[in-house]
């Protein structure tokens, strides 16, 4: 569903990612691990097609991101790590607004709506305006329309952030439905107790490098994910 092939990206003439090659398949649910600067964020939003690269490619389902990012974009949903959204928009109309922008029918959107809104805790906030939201409403708001249109592809950098325990527990159950279904989840995450028992492959960067990728089990061997992170990534 995703590879990326040999990426790198600089800014400024500094590498920030450095000839990182990955996998990611449907049915995965892939947890990307790595200090603060380590060039997650980078990775993600290159994969979402928000950021320009020099170096490698990013196919998504058998596209070039580069040739054709519109349609790579129609098949994925990036929720970055800090929910900016139409202050202005009541939560309703902005599912709305992400349901049209992704032709879902409306058919379909009103039962998903229904079920997230629900699931969620959301279902009374909807009729007010984003710009009273709380940091982890807006976090859940975006989640929901992320799901709303069902991507092949769901890019997540730490999702988890800002997410009371319900929410926290509501969005491992959708994230594992949806790879059940044939779909396929990269993410970031510092909760490395959520990567371990959630994520079935997990890669490690640090400095920009890939420095471990693949099996949760393959990669943690008998110990903890916390003890080999903290062996891999020690200066
Ligand atoms: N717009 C930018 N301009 C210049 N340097 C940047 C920019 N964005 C990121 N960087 C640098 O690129 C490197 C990787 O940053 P990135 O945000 O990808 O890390 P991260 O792993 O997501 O970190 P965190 O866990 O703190 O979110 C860092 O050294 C950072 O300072």
């Amino acid at each position: 569903m995703l590879q990326i092939i040999n990426f790198s990206k600089s800014y400024e003439g500094k590498k920030a990612v450095d000839n990182l090659s990955l996998e990611v398949k449907s049915g995965d649910i892939y947890g990307f691990i790595g200090h603060n600067g380590a060039g997650k964020t980078t990775t993600l939003k290159a994969v979402s097609g928000i950021l320009d690269f020099e170096e490698g490619d990013i196919i998504i389902d058998g596209v070039s991101i580069k040739k054709d990012a519109l349609s790579c974009k129609k098949k994925m949903a990036y929720i970055p790590d800090n929910p900016d959204i139409y202050e202005h928009l009541t939560g309703m109309e902005f599912l709305k607004f992400i349901g049209d922008i992704y032709e879902v029918e409306k058919n379909e959107r009103i039962p998903c709506i229904e079920r997230f809104g629900n699931e969620f805790e959301m279902l009374s906030a909807l009729s007010e305006p984003v710009g009273t939201y709380s940091h982890g409403m807006k976090q859940k708001l975006v989640l929901m329309s992320a799901f709303l249109h069902k991507p092949k592809l769901l890019l997540l950098d730490e999702p988890f952030m800002g997410l009371d325990p319900k929410a926290a527990h509501t969005l491992k159950n959708l994230m594992k439905e949806m790879c059940s279904e044939g779909s396929a989840i990269f993410f970031s995450t510092h909760v490395l107790e959520v990567a371990e028992k959630l994520c079935n492959k997990i890669a490690v960067i640090k400095g920009g490098k890939l420095i471990e990728s693949g099996e949760t089990e393959k990669v943690k061997g008998n110990q903890s994910l916390e003890d080999v992170f903290l062996e891999l990534t020690r200066e």
